[in-house]
Protein backbone atom coordinates (compact mmCIF):
# COMPACT_ATOMS: atom_id res chain seq x y z
CA UNK A 1 0.00 0.00 0.00
CA UNK A 2 1.36 3.09 -0.91
CA UNK A 3 2.43 5.41 2.19
CA UNK A 4 2.07 9.25 2.99
CA UNK A 5 5.27 10.46 4.55
CA UNK A 6 4.44 12.41 7.14
CA UNK A 7 7.21 13.88 10.17
CA UNK A 8 6.93 13.01 13.46
CA UNK A 9 8.66 13.92 16.57
CA UNK A 10 9.57 11.34 19.64
CA UNK A 11 9.46 13.69 22.73
CA UNK A 12 11.74 12.99 25.09
CA UNK A 13 9.92 11.00 27.43
CA UNK A 14 8.44 8.91 24.48
CA UNK A 15 12.05 8.74 22.81
CA UNK A 16 12.80 5.03 23.53
CA UNK A 17 9.41 3.56 22.39
CA UNK A 18 8.57 2.32 18.67
CA UNK A 19 7.84 4.37 16.48
CA UNK A 20 3.86 3.75 15.86
CA UNK A 21 3.01 1.06 13.06
CA UNK A 22 0.59 -0.78 10.99
CA UNK A 23 -0.73 -4.38 12.41
CA UNK A 24 -1.17 -6.04 9.62
CA UNK A 25 -0.10 -5.14 5.65
CA UNK A 26 -3.58 -3.53 5.37
CA UNK A 27 -4.04 -2.17 8.96
CA UNK A 28 -6.22 1.61 8.56
CA UNK A 29 -4.61 2.67 11.98
CA UNK A 30 -1.36 2.79 13.96
CA UNK A 31 -1.77 1.72 17.29
CA UNK A 32 -0.29 5.05 20.00
CA UNK A 33 1.28 3.95 22.69
CA UNK A 34 1.14 4.86 26.54
CA UNK A 35 4.52 7.33 27.11
CA UNK A 36 3.37 7.19 31.17
CA UNK A 37 5.96 6.15 33.86
CA UNK A 38 5.44 2.72 35.44
CA UNK A 39 1.59 2.40 35.74
CA UNK A 40 -0.97 4.41 35.82
CA UNK A 41 -4.69 3.49 37.30
CA UNK A 42 -8.26 4.35 35.48
CA UNK A 43 -10.93 3.87 38.07
CA UNK A 44 -14.38 2.69 37.08
CA UNK A 45 -16.12 5.90 35.58
CA UNK A 46 -12.96 8.01 35.63
CA UNK A 47 -11.12 9.06 32.89
CA UNK A 48 -7.44 10.17 32.22
CA UNK A 49 -5.08 12.06 29.50
CA UNK A 50 -2.45 9.83 28.36
CA UNK A 51 0.70 11.15 27.13
CA UNK A 52 1.47 9.18 23.52
CA UNK A 53 5.30 10.53 23.54
CA UNK A 54 5.34 11.61 20.07
CA UNK A 55 3.76 15.10 18.06
CA UNK A 56 3.67 15.04 14.37
CA UNK A 57 3.36 17.44 11.14
CA UNK A 58 0.28 16.42 9.05
CA UNK A 59 0.35 17.82 5.15
CA UNK A 60 -1.63 20.59 4.56
CA UNK A 61 -5.53 19.00 3.71
CA UNK A 62 -4.76 15.88 6.07
CA UNK A 63 -6.56 15.31 9.57
CA UNK A 64 -5.61 12.28 12.06
CA UNK A 65 -8.36 10.16 14.05
CA UNK A 66 -7.59 8.88 17.52
CA UNK A 67 -9.99 6.06 17.69
CA UNK A 68 -10.38 3.35 20.22
CA UNK A 69 -9.32 0.17 20.03
CA UNK A 70 -12.05 -2.54 19.89
CA UNK A 71 -10.40 -4.91 22.01
CA UNK A 72 -9.93 -2.82 24.96
CA UNK A 73 -13.57 -1.85 24.63
CA UNK A 74 -15.00 -5.21 24.15
CA UNK A 75 -12.97 -6.73 27.71
CA UNK A 76 -12.34 -3.90 29.38
CA UNK A 77 -15.24 -1.09 29.23
CA UNK A 78 -12.01 1.31 28.00
CA UNK A 79 -13.17 3.56 25.43
CA UNK A 80 -12.10 7.21 24.02
CA UNK A 81 -13.89 9.52 24.96
CA UNK A 82 -14.04 12.31 22.81
CA UNK A 83 -13.89 9.61 19.86
CA UNK A 84 -12.86 10.23 17.29
CA UNK A 85 -10.52 12.44 18.24
CA UNK A 86 -9.35 15.37 15.85
CA UNK A 87 -5.69 16.12 15.50
CA UNK A 88 -5.20 18.82 12.94
CA UNK A 89 -2.88 19.35 10.65
CA UNK A 90 -1.45 22.69 11.95
CA UNK A 91 -1.19 21.23 15.96
CA UNK A 92 1.95 20.35 16.75
CA UNK A 93 1.69 19.65 20.43
CA UNK A 94 2.13 16.17 21.85
CA UNK A 95 -0.78 13.48 20.89
CA UNK A 96 -2.51 12.84 23.62
CA UNK A 97 -5.66 10.20 24.40
CA UNK A 98 -8.49 10.59 26.68
CA UNK A 99 -9.59 7.32 28.02
CA UNK A 100 -12.28 6.73 29.96
CA UNK A 101 -13.00 3.17 32.01
CA UNK A 102 -17.27 2.84 31.64
CA UNK A 103 -16.11 -0.93 32.87
CA UNK A 104 -16.26 -2.52 36.80
CA UNK A 105 -12.96 -2.91 37.00
CA UNK A 106 -10.05 -0.58 37.69
CA UNK A 107 -8.19 -0.24 34.39
CA UNK A 108 -4.34 -0.38 34.32
CA UNK A 109 -2.36 0.83 31.89
CA UNK A 110 1.46 0.52 31.63
CA UNK A 111 4.57 2.10 29.58
CA UNK A 112 4.12 1.16 26.03
CA UNK A 113 0.65 -0.32 26.15
CA UNK A 114 -1.02 0.47 23.01
CA UNK A 115 -4.25 2.46 24.11
CA UNK A 116 -6.31 3.77 20.96
CA UNK A 117 -5.13 4.03 17.38
CA UNK A 118 -4.79 6.72 15.06
CA UNK A 119 -6.28 7.01 11.66
CA UNK A 120 -4.96 9.49 8.86
CA UNK A 121 -7.20 10.48 6.67
CA UNK A 122 -8.06 13.77 4.17
CA UNK A 123 -10.09 16.86 4.98
CA UNK A 124 -12.78 18.58 3.07
CA UNK A 125 -12.88 22.50 3.91
CA UNK A 126 -15.95 23.72 2.99
CA UNK A 127 -17.63 27.25 1.86
CA UNK A 128 -20.95 27.88 3.20
CA UNK A 129 -23.04 29.03 0.22
CA UNK A 130 -26.07 30.62 2.84
CA UNK A 131 -29.44 30.42 0.91
CA UNK A 132 -32.87 30.24 1.65
CA UNK A 133 -34.36 27.27 0.24
CA UNK A 134 -32.89 23.72 -0.13
CA UNK A 135 -33.01 21.31 -2.79
CA UNK A 136 -35.94 19.04 -2.36
CA UNK A 137 -35.28 14.96 -1.42
CA UNK A 138 -36.94 12.08 -0.71
CA UNK A 139 -35.84 12.18 2.94
CA UNK A 140 -36.50 15.80 3.79
CA UNK A 141 -36.57 16.10 6.95
CA UNK A 142 -36.73 12.81 7.58
CA UNK A 143 -34.00 11.04 10.31
CA UNK A 144 -33.95 9.11 13.80
CA UNK A 145 -35.44 6.01 12.97
CA UNK A 146 -37.87 7.33 10.64
CA UNK A 147 -37.09 4.40 7.67
CA UNK A 148 -38.21 2.28 10.80
CA UNK A 149 -36.33 -0.82 11.61
CA UNK A 150 -37.37 -4.14 9.17
CA UNK A 151 -36.59 -4.87 5.86
CA UNK A 152 -35.70 -2.00 2.95
CA UNK A 153 -38.62 -0.36 1.62
CA UNK A 154 -38.82 -0.75 -2.21
CA UNK A 155 -39.02 1.64 -4.45
O1 LIG B 1 -7.94 13.32 21.26
C1 LIG B 1 -7.32 14.35 20.97
C2 LIG B 1 -7.94 15.47 20.44
C3 LIG B 1 -7.19 16.60 20.17
N1 LIG B 1 -5.86 16.62 20.39
C4 LIG B 1 -5.06 17.80 20.04
C5 LIG B 1 -4.85 17.91 18.53
C6 LIG B 1 -5.86 18.89 18.08
O2 LIG B 1 -5.43 19.54 16.90
C7 LIG B 1 -5.97 19.79 19.29
C8 LIG B 1 -7.31 20.48 19.44
O3 LIG B 1 -8.30 19.49 19.50
P1 LIG B 1 -9.85 19.87 19.47
O4 LIG B 1 -10.11 20.84 18.37
O5 LIG B 1 -10.61 18.60 19.49
O6 LIG B 1 -10.00 20.55 20.91
P2 LIG B 1 -10.72 21.88 21.35
O7 LIG B 1 -11.29 21.61 22.65
O8 LIG B 1 -11.61 22.41 20.26
O9 LIG B 1 -9.46 22.83 21.55
P3 LIG B 1 -8.89 23.98 20.61
O10 LIG B 1 -9.63 25.18 21.01
O11 LIG B 1 -7.43 24.02 20.94
O12 LIG B 1 -9.13 23.57 19.16
O13 LIG B 1 -5.75 18.96 20.43
C9 LIG B 1 -5.22 15.49 20.89
O14 LIG B 1 -4.00 15.45 21.08
N2 LIG B 1 -5.97 14.40 21.18
MG1 LIG C 1 -10.94 22.82 18.29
Amino acid sequence: MTRLTVNLKRLPHGADLPLPDYATAQSAAVDLQAAIDGVQVIAPGKRAMIETGIAIALPVGFEAQVRPRSGLAAKNGVTVLNSPGTIDADYRGEIKVILINHGDAAFEIERGMRIAQLVVAPVTQVAWQAVDDLDETARGSGGFGSTGTKGAVSA
